[in-house]
């Protein structure tokens, strides 16, 4: 029997967005075929996630994994998914070169950047050390040269989402100061994004620093919660019940990764984001409506696991595969 929690009546639908062929794909190490990456993105749409990260215009000597994603972007874009319709598909771009590659990418395929559906992220993070590994300047620096590049996305009609990693500690740092997160968090918002992702890089949160943290965000600063997402790894196993409290301070985006693929390169250790999978169990089991079918996506976590060798990280996933696999029957 489920039981809907109560902000099921008021919570609406919620956005997931997919970052499992960006966050999920960068760290891996062996190469993954750009034949594999257009097939999951593709299986990702076709079972109702309509906000999917395909890909990063960064430095190739930086994430070389991300190398192919013009490729990606040519493929995207002649070959629009049939159904779901309104499908966003969205970019990392680190600087005005990769913004200016983004442009060219979209308009050699002869449909314009503005009339696509597809938007750009930038990357910020509120902690120095991670500043500096990630994209090689300080936190100010790094806000002062997203300043044109979010202008002239803007300008161009291109969307544009923020992030800001390192929400609650730092490898290289330490803890993180809150009004630290809040600073960057405005200044994103301030540059012109239309969202903050809120990313718990190496999944050190807990229900208690994020529920303080998302909190003085949301009441004491005054940000809307409808202008975060939350972007929850799951190193320590808390990711699901931090994206409970988030959804009960009022925030109604979340990322997530098929199979739980990822981690970031630039932070030891970090392992994947939520699984997908698990975030719409979770979700459904509150009654809340995601559109998504968990079906399809629990067969694409086993299907890119087994691609890639690796284990599969979604708990909900692993479960139904075997239960599918004992009686034979569907999900
Ligand atoms: C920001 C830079 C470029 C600075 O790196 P830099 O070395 O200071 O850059 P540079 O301007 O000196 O350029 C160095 C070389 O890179 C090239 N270059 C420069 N820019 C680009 C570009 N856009 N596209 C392609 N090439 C580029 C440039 O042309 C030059 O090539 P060379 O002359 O040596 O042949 C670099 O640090 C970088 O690319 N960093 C990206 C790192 C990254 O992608 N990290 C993972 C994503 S963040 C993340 O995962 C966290 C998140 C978002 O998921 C949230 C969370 O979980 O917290």
């Amino acid at each position: 029997m489920t039981v809907d929690h109560p902000l099921s009546k008021h919570s609406g639908v919620v956005k997931i967005v997919e970052v499992g062929a960006r966050d999920g794909l960068q760290n891996e190490k062996g190469v993954v075929p750009t034949n594999t990456k257009i097939e999951l993105i593709e299986r990702l749409s076709s079972a109702g996630l309509i906000h999917i990260e395909a890909g990063s215009f960064v430095s190739p000597s930086w994430v070389p994994q991300m190398a192919d994603t013009p490729e990606i972007m040519k493929h995207l874009r002649s070959n629009p998914p049939a159904a779901p319709t309104g499908v966003t598909y969205s970019y990392l771009t680190p600087n005005m070169k990769g913004l200016t590659n983004f442009i060219h990418y979209s308009s050699n395929t002869g449909v314009s950047a503005s009339e696509h559906a597809s938007e750009i992220a930038i990357f910020g993070s509120a902690s120095e050390g991670f500043s500096q590994r990630n994209i090689n300047c300080s936190i100010a620096e790094s806000l002062e040269r997203y300043r044109p590049v979010v202008q002239k996305a803007l300008e161009n009609g291109i969307r544009v989402r923020g992030y800001v990693s390192m929400i609650i500690e730092c490898p290289y740092d330490g803890p993180t100061s809150p009004v630290k997160v809040a600073e960057v968090v405005e200044g994103l918002l301030d540059l012109g994004c239309y969202e903050v992702s809120l990313g718990d890089t190496n999944g050190v949160g807990t229900p208690g620093t994020i529920g303080t943290l998302v909190n003085y965000l949301i009441k004491d600063r005054g940000i809307p919660a409808e202008k975060l997402a939350a972007h929850f790894h799951d190193t320590y196993g808390q990711a699901i019940v931090n994206c409970l409290v988030a959804l009960e301070a009022g925030i109604r985006t979340f990322d997530s990764s098929v199979a739980g693929l990822g981690g970031c390169p630039y932070s030891k250790g970090a392992t994947g984001n939520v699984a997908t999978e698990d975030l719409v169990y979770f979700l459904k089991g509150t009654g809340v409506k995601t559109n998504v079918d968990l079906d399809k996506i629990v067969e694409i976590g086993d299907w890119i696991s087994k691609k890639l060798g690796r284990k599969n990280e979604s708990k909900v996933g692993t479960a139904l595969m075997a239960h599918r696999r004992s009686d034979g029957s569907r999900l």
